[in-house]
């Protein structure tokens, strides 16, 4: 499988078609002044993603995924660097353009559904927020059930659902704008492994049918690598990326992927990476 250093993946931008690329993050880094401490969370992150991609983001805790994301998502200001999104910069200093924010997806690990509103309303809740009426929110919100397996329970309530299916009422609702980005953080992080393993061969189902571009935090290794058609790895203090490794498998990936002989051996090099870190 081939592995490129960060390095050789940002030249290799330069080369790269004149297609704007979904993301790109130039050399970003992040600094936290509080009272107590300054912290140097991230420095120098070049990535560029195309169309439709899906890239997982690895490392130990405390490397700044989460940090990165959140800037991704527009809730945090990055100290340097540009984040473009189809060629349009995402801040403007520690002033964000709320017109690029509005057309991500984000999904947490938590759900954080709002208990008193159905399963559709909870989905179409952007939608209602952007002023669409009641007719355009219920269908959209019912065809986003059906995607994400929710068909028939679009009148529950939050309480009535599993974990898993409280994640999926969230993966629509980051869906329902029909984002350019989804971006998800550790989204089946609270669920138990069997709900996890079927969530991500659902993901990979929803995300191919929605061409969707994702960035996926995750502290799994083998589900960064069952995803993702690429593995960053950051290393922490400050976070950087160590290196990015493609995989190289089709997706949809069936988990029967994860017993060829090259699914192990890419998941063993990024844990002995990891390892190498303690
Ligand atoms: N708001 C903040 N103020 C000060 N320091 C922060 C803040 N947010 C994050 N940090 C620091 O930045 C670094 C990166 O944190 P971040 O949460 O991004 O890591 P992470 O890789 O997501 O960790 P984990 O896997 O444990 O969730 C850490 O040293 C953390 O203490």
């Amino acid at each position: 499988m081939p592995t490129d250093s960060a390095e050789t993946l940002h030249q290799s931008t330069n080369a790269r078609p004149p297609a704007p690329a979904k993301l790109q993050l130039v050399g970003i880094g992040k600094e936290f002044h509080t009272k107590r401490a300054s912290t140097h969370a991230l420095s120098d992150i070049h990535l560029t993603i195309s169309d439709g991609e899906f890239v997982s983001l690895i490392g130990r805790s405390g490397c700044g995924k989460t940090t990165l994301l959140r800037m991704l998502a527009g809730l945090l200001s990055p100290t340097t660097g540009q984040i473009m999104v189809e060629g349009r910069s995402l801040w403007n200093g520690a002033k964000v353009d709320s017109s690029v924010v509005s057309q991500l997806g984000v999904v947490f690990q938590e759900a954080n559904l709002f208990p008193w509103y159905s399963v559709a309303d909870n989905i179409s809740l952007p939608l209602r927020l952007r002023g669409l009426d009641g007719r355009q929110r219920r269908e959209r919100a019912y065809e986003l059930a059906e995607l994400v397996g929710l068909k028939g329970f679009e009148k529950s309530y939050p309480r009535e659902l599993s974990g898993g299916m409280r994640q999926r009422v969230a993966i629509a609702r980051a869906l329902s704008i029909r984002p350019k980005l989804l971006l998800m953080d550790e989204p089946f992080g609270a669920l138990d492994a069997l709900t996890r393993e079927r969530m991500n061969i659902e993901l990979q189902r929803i995300a191919l049918a929605t061409k969707a571009t994702v960035v996926f935090v995750t502290h799994d290794i083998t589900e960064a690598v069952f995803l993702g058609d690429r593995v960053v790895h950051l290393t922490p203090r400050p976070g950087r990326i160590r290196r990015i490794t493609s995989v190289g498998f089709e997706r949809p990936r069936g988990i029967d992927v994860q017993t060829e002989p090259e699914f192990g051996a890419i998941v063993r090099d990024l844990r002995h990476a990891l390892d190498e870190e303690e």
